[in-house]
Formats: structure tokens, sequence, C-alpha cells
């Protein structure tokens, strides 16, 4: 029934993402058929990109093509669709879990080496380096972000509001950073007046330089240098424990290691040394022999001792033990099994973890299960600020009210890796005291740090042709909101200086007839933008990449209860597009509620708003009218959902992911069938929208009734048998039947 074609790519990634994915795929493909449209899959999950990265070690039919790769080239294509489900940002436990993995289901994998030694185990870790951390995000993301919460998603927050924990006065929560020291007080910053080649070098005390990198520049391009000190960072953390201790206050430590992949391990490795001082002094030429690395968190320790006679092994688990009578109480991830924040650099992730602390009441869960106030250090103060104000905020004024709060949407920089995302391979750990310096094609030296064995050297670079499409999204955003937009820009920032003259050229090539379009530094532009949004008023935040990712996890959680709801799209410098489905993650513990009892609690809402954006998007570029009618139909589709209370619940026997799945395709259906744009595929949907109807209780209660018990075993975390997940996420017989029927 159609004519034309044309293809949506949709991701595997991981974790309660990928398992939606095998109930949601299905009941898409049903429905985009009809305009001619292929949903195709391309599988970017942590296994996949493992697997992909060492063909010549894997049979014939073990071998996957490298989707993240061929992702890449198609982010290139102006005809590109692609919709971008969370996918894990491994750190190296979660690596050497996914491995462990694919070793024992019989694949020939190499393990991941710690420290390389030979030609061959460095070529191994060579590979490893592309797959870990934020590998995936910087590979797509060839294009700025705009990240919203549509209209009908922030009414339905207001009429049904999530829970919000009450903030006192008393509170004794707060963000702890560093005074100086750190990445923010050392920051310099050039804007390239041309084309050249750059050259990173470290000069020792001797005089001897070493080429530590050569970086071509573009023209207008921006570069950045700054570096943390090591001993600094040790006494501030050393500084905040004993005040932790001291007054009481349980301590927490919130990085993003995947993300800032090469510096945050790094910090995450010293607080774990510094909190357990006592046992890295006692036993440290111990661990160095058994080759524990701090940066991994204290699962390194626990995991490299087993090789230890029992006794040694029992000695130094008191020890670990002993440590916490003089220490602080730590704030906990998973308070049954004892696993603290300093376990795995993953488990706590700061866009998300600190949001979730001032939803609750400013506090973490301690040692016996019980929420806590909590002393949140954050050490690099760039962006910890924003925190504290928003704590002050609540402190002085109370939770946020979901009802009556504004919003703040995002338009964050993040085309050609800007920033702090692209530093992993301009980031040094300093094996000796000396100078780290830029030095430009003519010899000039156009920045330098003096620094210490220890220390952590970074640039960043930021292009100028990402910037300017950075700042025209900016305007066409607050144009077609209607809304006023703050740069946040921080004065006593050198990058944020250099951009901010970029801002104000670029500006100028743009109509800003009747717009308010400011620049503020970042305390005084969360602060404008909290007063506006406790009104009912919302304000657009423009921000860098790590602020877009902050922020896109600080506000939805305030006033959607959650970052899955948000509309994340990113329209690509070659002209395609990507739709990310919220802004959250691929949700560790949902997989586990799914194991233990059946139920899964994911809300695919962002994946409908998404695949709405996209089918939209194909109708304008292809003239592909039913891709639009497809679109309108999903959006109301989604908006009946909601409002009916069809999102899924969080209690097992209640209706989950698969149950909201259900509802989409019912109420989109029914929506397909009752629209007049398109008579004969109204006519195609009307049976299904009459057969959904009529068996709806029939398949409510088959989907509801295998929950309560454990899932089948999925055969995989990482790396599952398809065909045992689409059985465990395809319950409904009733339901498969009537899209089978459907698709012919
Ligand atoms: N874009 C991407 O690819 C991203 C990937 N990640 C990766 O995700 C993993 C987990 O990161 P983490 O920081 O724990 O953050 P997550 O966002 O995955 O989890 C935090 C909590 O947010 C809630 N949540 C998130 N998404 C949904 C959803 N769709 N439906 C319902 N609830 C949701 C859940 O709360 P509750 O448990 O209370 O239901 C969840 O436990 C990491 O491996 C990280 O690298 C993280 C961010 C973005
Ligand atoms: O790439 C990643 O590791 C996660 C990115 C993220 O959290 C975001 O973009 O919101
Ligand atoms: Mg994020």
């Amino acid at each position: 029934m159609t004519t034309q074609k044309a293809t949506i790519v949709y991701t595997l990634t991981d974790e309660a993402p990928a398992l939606a994915t095998y109930s949601l795929l299905p009941i898409v493909r049903t429905f985009t058929s009809v305009a001619g449209i292929d949903v195709t899959l391309s599988d970017i999950s942590l296994a996949a990109r493992i697997l992909a990265a060492f063909p010549e070690r894997l049979s014939e039919e073990q071998r996957v093509v490298d989707g993240l790769v061929e992702l890449g080239e198609l982010t290139q294509d102006p005809h590109a669709n692609i919709i971008k489900l969370p996918n894990i940002s491994a750190s190296v436990p979660q690596l050497r879990a996914c491995v462990a993995e694919l070793q024992s289901q019989g694949y020939d994998i190499p393990d991941f080496p710690e420290e390389p030694k030979t030609a061959e185990e460095k070529a191994i870790r060579e590979r490893y380096s592309k797959i870990l951390g934020s590998a995936v995000n910087p590979v797509l993301r060839q294009g700025n972000s705009d990240r919203r919460a549509p209209a009908a998603v922030k009414a339905f927050a207001r009429k049904y509001p999530h829970s919000m924990g009450q903030w006192s006065k008393a509170s004794r929560s707060h963000a702890d950073y560093m005074n100086g020291g750190d990445f923010f007080s050392s920051e310099q910053s050039v804007t390239m007046n041309k084309a050249q080649t750059v050259r990173i070098e470290f000069v020792n005390k001797a005089g001897q330089a070493e080429l530590k990198k050569e970086l071509p520049l573009e023209a207008g391009e921006v570069l950045d240098s700054m570096y943390m000190s090591s001993k600094a960072l040790c006494d501030f953390f050393e500084g905040t424990l004993q005040d932790a201790k001291e007054s009481g206050v349980m301590w927490s430590l919130h990085v993003k290691a995947t993300m800032m992949k090469v510096s945050h391990p790094i910090v995450f490795g010293h607080a774990v040394k510094v909190f357990y001082r006592e046992v890295f002094e006692k036993y440290g030429e111990l661990f160095d022999e058994l080759g524990v690395n701090p940066n991994n968190g204290l699962s390194s320790v626990y995991d490299k001792i087993k090789a230890l006679p029992q006794s040694t092994q029992e000695e130094i688990e008191r020890a670990i033990h002993d440590c916490y009578e003089n220490r602080p109480e730590l704030a906990m991830v998973d308070s049954v099994k004892g696993i603290t924040n300093l376990h795995i650099p993953s488990d706590v992730i700061v866009d998300a973890s600190m949001p979730a602390m001032i939803r609750t009441s400013g506090q973490m869960w301690g040692r016996d299960g019980k929420p806590k106030d909590a002393k949140a250090v954050m050490p690099e103060s760039t962006y910890a600020r924003i925190y504290q104000e928003m704590i002050n905020f609540c402190k002085t004024n109370g939770a946020f009210d979901p009802r009556t709060m504004g919003s703040v949407p995002n338009v964050g920089l993040m085309a050609m890796k800007a920033e702090e995302y692209g530093s992993h391979d301009k980031t040094f750990e300093q094996t000796e005291d000396g100078t780290m310096r830029v030095v430009a094609a003519d010899g000039t030296v156009l920045m330098q740090h003096e620094v210490e064995k220890g220390d952590i050297w970074r640039a960043c670079q930021t292009k100028d042709a990402a910037i300017r499409d950075w700042v025209k999204l900016a305007v066409t955003r607050a144009r077609n909101s209607s809304t006023p937009a703050v740069f946040w820009l921080d004065e006593e920032r050198a990058h944020d200086n250099e951009l901010r003259k970029k801002v104000e050229a670029y500006l100028q090539e743009h109509d800003l007839n009747g717009l308010d379009i400011r620049v503020m530094s970042y305390n005084e532009a969360i602060r404008f933008s909290m007063e506006r949004m406790k009104r009912g008023q919302d304000t657009i935040s423009v921000t860098g990449n790590v602020l877009r990712d902050y922020l896109t996890d600080l506000f939805p959680i305030m006033e959607l209860g959650t970052s899955a709801k948000m509309l994340s799209i990113v329209p690509m410098l070659a002209g395609g597009g990507m739709y990310e489905t919220g802004a959250g993650g691929s949700a560790p513990k949902h997989v586990q509620q799914l194991l233990e009892e059946n139920h899964l609690r994911w809300d695919s809402l962002g994946e409908f708003l998404a695949l709405a954006v996209s089918l939209e998007e194909l109708g304008i570029k292809d003239g592909n009218a039913r891709a639009k009618i497809l679109a309108k139909c999903l959006d109301k589709a989604t908006e009946l959902l909601l409002d009916n209370g069809k999102s899924p619940s969080r209690k097992a026997g209640e209706l989950d992911n698969r149950g909201s799945h259900f509802y989409l395709s019912l109420y989109w259906a029914r929506e397909l069938a009752a629209q007049t744009d398109d008579a004969e595929l109204a006519a195609h949907f009307a049976p299904l929208a009459q057969a959904l109807s009529e068996k709806e209780a029939q398949i409510v209660a088959e989907l509801n009734s295998v929950q309560g018990q454990p899932a089948t075993e999925l055969k995989g975390y990482y790396h599952f048998e398809p065909a045992v997940v689409e059985k465990v996420m395809r319950p409904s017989a009733t339901l498969n039947a009537l899209l089978g029927a459907v698709n012919g």
C-alpha cells in the first residue's frame, strides 16, 4: 500500500532500554510499514562493540558488524534518521564484567589488560580504550542538543505531580568543592586566528621537551588547557572527610567518570585512597603487586585480594572496616549488599545522582538504609557551584512544586566533541614535575602550566562551526518557544570569555527582534532561572557540554520526576537528525527488578516522543504524507497514554513497560482509524483498533499475570539471548497474534 521507501535506524543498546526494545520495536514496525518506512536495528550495545573490536578471534558465525562505525558514517548523510536509546558508558569494572560474560559464552575475547606491558597487550588495551566510557555518544552526536519537556508532558506533571521530599532550613546537606588547585582555577583559553597544528609538550626540570600530542586546529577554534593539582585534591578530600566526621553529616562523592573518562576515574581513585588511607598505606606494596587499581573503586581491592590466602584477606577486610570507625558515614548505593559510594566509579554518576539527592530532601541512603543529610563532594568547582545554589534555593524556599513550577529546557553545545567531551586523548596524568605547554606552529607558547607529579592536565577543543550552530539553535528555540534564553557563560572562566566574544558576534547574524536573550555567569543564571521557575515561568538554558549534561537531568528530575520524559533532539550539522530518547541512562536497577519479579518499570515515553519527531522529520524531508499522519497520531496516542495513567508502574503485578506499549498501540491504532486525512490508512488500522479494544482486558491480564515471580534467566546480562528476551518481553499471545495478523 505504499510507494516511498525510507529508513529509520533504531539502536539496540543495553540494560532496561534494550529489554524494552524487544517489546516496542515489533509494535513500531507494524505501524511504520504502512508508510513504507523500514525500521532497521543497529546493535551498539557494549557487548556488540566489544565483539566488533576483535573479529579475528571469532568464528564466522560469532562475528558482528561494527554498528557504531556504520552509524558514525551515517551521521554525515543528510538523510540520516537515527533513534538513539541510552547505552552503557562503561567503567573498567563494567567492561571487565562484560568481557567475562562473553568469554563464558564461548567468545575468545582477550582480558582487559589493566597495566599493558607487551606490545600485544598495548594493542588490546588500545582497542578497549575506544569502547570504554562515553564512547558512543561523542561519535553519534554530530550536532548540538535541543532537550525539552513537551507541553503534554509538562501538563501531565502539573496535573499528577510526582513526590518531592520536603526541604528544611535546618538541613545540613551541601555541596563541597575545591577553592583552588582545580581545573577552574587554572583554566587558560585561546582562539586560533588561523588553521595550524599546535604541539602539546611536557618540559622536564632539566629543560628537555617531550611531545605529548600534535593537534591540528581550525581557524576560529577555541583551545583550553587546565590542570588539577593532585596534592590540592587529596588535601581537599581529607578536609571534607574531617569536616563531615566532625559535623556528623554523611560523605558522598559525585563525579562523571564515564563521560570524563580519563580525568574523573583518577579523581575517584584519589578519593578511594584518601578515604581508606590506612589500608593503602599499610598494604600499598602488596596492592601494587596484586594490580589493585583504586581508580576502579574499592571493588578492585576486593577483587584482587581474592588471590590471597583466606587469613590475609580477612586481615585486609578488617582494616577496611576499621577505616569506617575513623571516617564519616559513607553514602550507600546498596545498603543491603553493603555497596558504598566508593565501590565502583560508575555507580554514582553526578548528572543523575545530585538531582536525585536534591529531590530527596538533600538526603542520601546511609548504612542502615535510612536517608540522611549528606555532604556532596564534587571536587571541580567549575560546575559544582550550581548545585550549592539549588540547595540554597531549596533551603530558603522549600522544595520545588511540580504543580506550579516552570521549565528549564536546554540548548547544549556538544557537536564535534566540544569541550571536556573530547578531552580524553589530551588528558595526561603527570609522571614527573615540570611544565605542560601548548606551542603554536611558529614556536610561540600559547599556554603553559607548572605541574607536579600526579597532577591531571588536560586540553579541550571546541570548533567554531559547532559554536556558530549552537548560537543558531538557541535563537531558533527561543523564537519557536517564545521563551527567554540565557547563555550560561562564566565571567571567571577563560574558556567562557572566548565563547562570549563569539556568541556576541554570532547573535548578530540572526533576527533578534522580540527575543529576550541574555548572557550570565553560572550562579547568576541558575538563580535567575530558579526564580522564574518558581513563578511558573520558563527559561531556556544555553550551555556548554558538561552543563548540558548536568542540567538536562537536574531540571527535568525536579519538574517531571525523571529525565526519561524529555524530548531530546540532535539536529546534525550535515542535515540529518538524531532523536535521543529521554535524557537519562540505561537504568540498571530496572533490570534487577525484571529478573527478580518480572516487572520492567522502564518508561519508554522518551522513545515515543523521539519516534514521533523522527517520523515527522521523515514526512517533511521525503514528502511522505503518511509518515506525518503517523507522527501526529502517535503524539495524540502518547498524550492519551499519559492522561489515562498508562505509564509503567513501579510495582509488580501492575501495568509495566510491556503494558504501556500495548496501550500505545491501542491508542495509536484508534487515532489512525479515526483520522480523515488518509481513508486507506484509516481502513487499514480500523480492524486492529477494534480487535485491540475488544481484547484489552485479556491482553492486560496476560501481560500482568506473568509478574510476581523471577523472569526466565536471560542467559546473559550484557549479552543476553535474544530468543529468551523476546519471550519474556512479549508474553501476551493475544497481542502478538493481533500484531502478526496486521503484518500479514
Ligand atoms: N545517553 C546515554 O547513553 C546515557 C547513558 N548512561 C549510562 O546509563 C547507566 C546508568 O546511569 P545512571 O547514572 O545510574 O542513570 P539512569 O538514568 O540510568 O538511572 C537513574 C534512575 O533514573 C530513573 N530512570 C532513568 N530512565 C528511566 C526511564 N526511562 N524510566 C523510568 N525511570 C528511569 C530510574 O529511577 P528509579 O530506579 O527510581 O525508577 C533510574 O534508576 C550508566 O552505565 C551510564 O553510563 C547515563 C546517562 C545517559
Ligand atoms: O555519554 C554518556 O556517557 C552519557 C551522556 C549523558 O549522560 C547525557 O548526555 O545526558
Ligand atoms: Mg546525562
